[in-house]
């Protein structure tokens, strides 16, 4: 069989594009010769910019069309943040490889405060993510918490314009964006636990794409895809979409895997925490042991009433 160049398909997001690349590097640092390309598309979770994104149907709309370019061969690999996947993949699709892990905190920018103690009451903070604003409310009931959509960069330049005090992004974006001396505080997991999947690449294939399959097969991380099958693992048995506060974090001690997961109340009034450890082979029942606690406490009213 002629050897065709794998077609990447990737959002236009400059963060989006970084991480296709990273791929395309991997790929071709492990595969000498090999031809790669990228096909860069717009998705509906980009146009819809000025809804927030759990009233709009989710942040399935990020990864949507780059499955159907998988789904009718436009593409062969999707490049995807993991936390940016739903719980469920479409039938025929797979998410083959899980790179490794790099930094999971969420990260305070400002241009007027260095860190989250240092806001004074009524100041606005940016967000659009249940996660945040629940565990925000929380931990600082004194804030305002204001909406803000768009990629990092029309983030970054919507705090520029004075329209926040202060903004939350994943501090991982603004890595890989070069953009870490815009981090002022590096929050505390104890302060906001992240998102399932925060701070992981995964790459979706076709079933039963071998040749695709085995070239991925170097860019996998076998540490972070314990983790990752862990928190995805309990997301799909809380089964809460993205209209609920759902966080989780994973860490591993040798084989040990110690899971943590939080589901909360929109207001920040509720936060249902509990915690899992056991062996990292046994990720996936560790997550819906973990949900069943969690659903146990009263996430499960949680996720009803939403
Ligand atoms: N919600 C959008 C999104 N999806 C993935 C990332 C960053 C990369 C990651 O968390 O893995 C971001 C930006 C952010 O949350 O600040």
């Amino acid at each position: 069989m002629p050897h065709h160049t794998i077609k990447i398909a990737t959002r236009k997001s400059p963060l989006a594009l970084w991480q296709a690349n990273y791929v395309k590097a991997q790929l071709m640092n492990h595969h000498p010769g090999i031809a790669v390309e990228l096909i860069p598309m717009v998705t509906q979770g980009d146009v819809l910019l000025d809804s927030p994104l759990a009233k709009i149907g989710g942040k399935g709309l990020f990864v949507k069309q780059l499955e159907l370019a998988l789904l009718n061969g436009e593409a062969d690999i999707a490049v995807h943040s993991i936390k940016d996947i739903p719980a469920e993949l479409p039938y025929g699709l797979v998410l083959t490889t899980i790179c490794q892990r790099d930094e999971v905190r969420d990260a305070l920018v400002s241009n007027c405060y260095q860190h989250l103690d240092e806001l004074p009451p009524g100041a606005t903070i940016g967000t659009s993510s249940l996660r945040r604003q629940c565990q925000l409310k929380a931990r600082y009931p004194h804030l305002k918490i204001k909406d803000l959509r768009g990629n990092v960069g029309t983030r970054l330049a919507k705090l520029d314009n004075l329209e926040y005090d202060a903004i939350v992004l994943a501090a991982v974006g603004l890595k890989r964006l070069n953009l870490t001396e815009r981090i002022k505080q590096y929050i505390p997991i104890e302060l906001m636990m992240p998102a399932v999947g925060q701070g992981a690449i995964g790459i979706e294939t076709r079933v039963n794409d071998k040749r695709i399959t085995s070239l991925l097969n170097p860019l996998d991380d076998e540490d972070t895809r314990y983790q990752i099958i862990a928190e995805r693992s309990m997301n799909f048995h809380l089964q809460g979409g993205c209209q609920v506060p759902i966080a989780a974090h994973s860490k591993l001690n040798g084989d040990q895997l110690e899971l943590h997961g939080l589901v909360g109340s929109l207001d920040g009034d509720q936060m249902i925490l509990a915690h899992v450890v056991g062996k990292k082979r046994q990720a996936q029942d560790l997550g819906m042991t973990l949900a069943q606690q969690l659903l146990k406490r009263g996430a499960s009213k949680l996720l009803r009433t939403n």
